[in-house]
């Protein structure tokens, strides 16, 4: 058993920590926090070790009545890998006090790319991270384009591509985002850090990137042109895509035509707080002309970055190549690359759903 330390336990690392328990080989060793909220609650309910990020903050839980395993410093002695999902840049200051215990770390997107030795995508960089003692899961946006453009530069090749980000303004229950009544360039400089970040994926890859936030708070949205290098046709593009796990294509039959049904389908398909865990592509707008792809995908900022973190523990740990901890990692939460799959055969539940994961305790 691998024993994983989750240092933050907010939007990424709740769903990472549920994620690592469904595993079959992957125990949660504690999560820490700074403040003790409901988030705090609902970890101890699913029997989580609760650890404080410091001695000052103990006597705040203790006060609330939580009880408290340590500090953040005995959950990295404890563990075989932390994963920290603290918010952007304390990950960087968190740094030292993993080099300190010699305890491989991963990073999140949220972070600069030098925190960490590689920029890790399933897909596209596994390897490149075992062994390594520090990886850095790339953002919510780069995780999704990186999955896209894997298979369509190893199938035709990438001459050129070219992507409109229409971000989200704000996770759900952050009520201090926006914006609430605009359209923003945001980065208003082009390209955008998404076309930079991809780079510390591919790093030959010619893309150019623009942002934009609008009042939303479900899922991003991408418009993508990619120039191909050799000749496609839609249909040949949208099996190629439609194979890859990670990826749904979304038929035209479910009538799903945003975000919000996108949701709705996942809570009723049974998938753990209505998670996305995969690209949701947009099958009728895969489109073809000479060699110029387009098509629209939607990401669950929440979610598509949970798989990648399961699996950017094993490939630091090294206990398996990319195929085996992907496929273990899908089985394990019961990603189908449908989303669906669950409503087809009603006795195949996700094991991650309802409790928070494997009963193992
Ligand atoms: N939200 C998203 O859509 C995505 C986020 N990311 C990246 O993931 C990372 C985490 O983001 P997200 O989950 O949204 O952040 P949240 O703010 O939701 O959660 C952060 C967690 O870290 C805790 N925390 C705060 N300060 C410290 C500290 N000094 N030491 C340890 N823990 C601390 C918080 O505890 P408490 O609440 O008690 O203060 C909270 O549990 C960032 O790098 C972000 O860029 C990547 C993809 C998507
Ligand atoms: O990493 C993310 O987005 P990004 O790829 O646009 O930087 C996450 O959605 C978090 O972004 P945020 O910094 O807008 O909360």
């Amino acid at each position: 058993m691998i024993q994983v330390g989750v240092n933050g336990y907010g939007t990424i690392g709740k769903r990472v920590a549920d994620a690592i328990r469904a595993q079959p080989d992957m125990a949660v060793a504690g999560v820490a926090k700074t403040s003790p909220n409901f988030e705090a609650k609902v970890a101890l309910e699913r029997g989580y070790p609760l650890y404080a990020v410091d001695g000052e903050r103990t006597a705040a839980f203790e006060e609330a009545g939580f009880d408290l395993s340590g500090t953040v410093d005995e959950l990295v002695a404890e563990s075989d890998v932390v994963v920290d999902a603290t918010p952007a840049g304390i990950g960087a200051e968190n740094a030292e006090l993993y080099r300190e215990h010699d305890t491989p770390a991963i990073f999140q997107g949220g972070e600069d790319a030098d925190v960490a030795e590689v920029s890790f995508n399933a897909r596209a960089s596994y390897e490149a991270a075992r062994g390594a003692d520090t990886a850095r899961v790339v953002s919510c946006n780069t995780t999704g384009l990186s999955r896209l453009f894997a298979p369509i530069a190893e199938a035709y090749g990438i001459e050129k591509a070219r992507v409109t980000l229409v971000r989200r303004g704000g996770d759900p229950g952050q009520t201090n985002r926006g914006p609430i009544n605009d359209t923003l360039p945001d980065p208003v400089e082009i390209p955008s850090h998404h076309g930079p970040d991809l780079n510390t994926v591919f790093p030959d890859l010619d893309v150019d990137t623009m942002g934009m936030k609008v009042p939303a708070t479900l899922m991003h949205t991408h418009s993508v042109n990619v120039t191909l290098e050799s000749e496609a046709d839609a249909e040949s593009v949208r099996e190629l895509l439609d194979a890859e796990s990670r990826l749904f294509v979304l038929p035209p039959e479910l009538d799903i035509d945003g975000a919000g049904k996108l949701k709705e389908f996942a809570q009723d398909a049974g998938r753990p707080r209505g998670d996305c865990w995969e690209n949701c592509i947009w099958g009728d707008s895969i489109t073809v002309e000479g060699r110029d792809l387009y098509l629209f995908q939607a990401i669950h900022q929440e979610a598509d970055v949970v798989p990648e973190n399961v699996d950017a523990v094993r490939a630091v740990a090294d206990t398996a190549d990319r195929e085996e901890s992907t496929t273990l990692t899908e089985d394990a939460l019961g990603l189908d690359g449908r989303i669906g799959g669950a409503l087809r055969d009603p006795t195949a539940r996700s094991p991650a759903v309802a409790d928070g994961g494997r009963d193992d305790d």
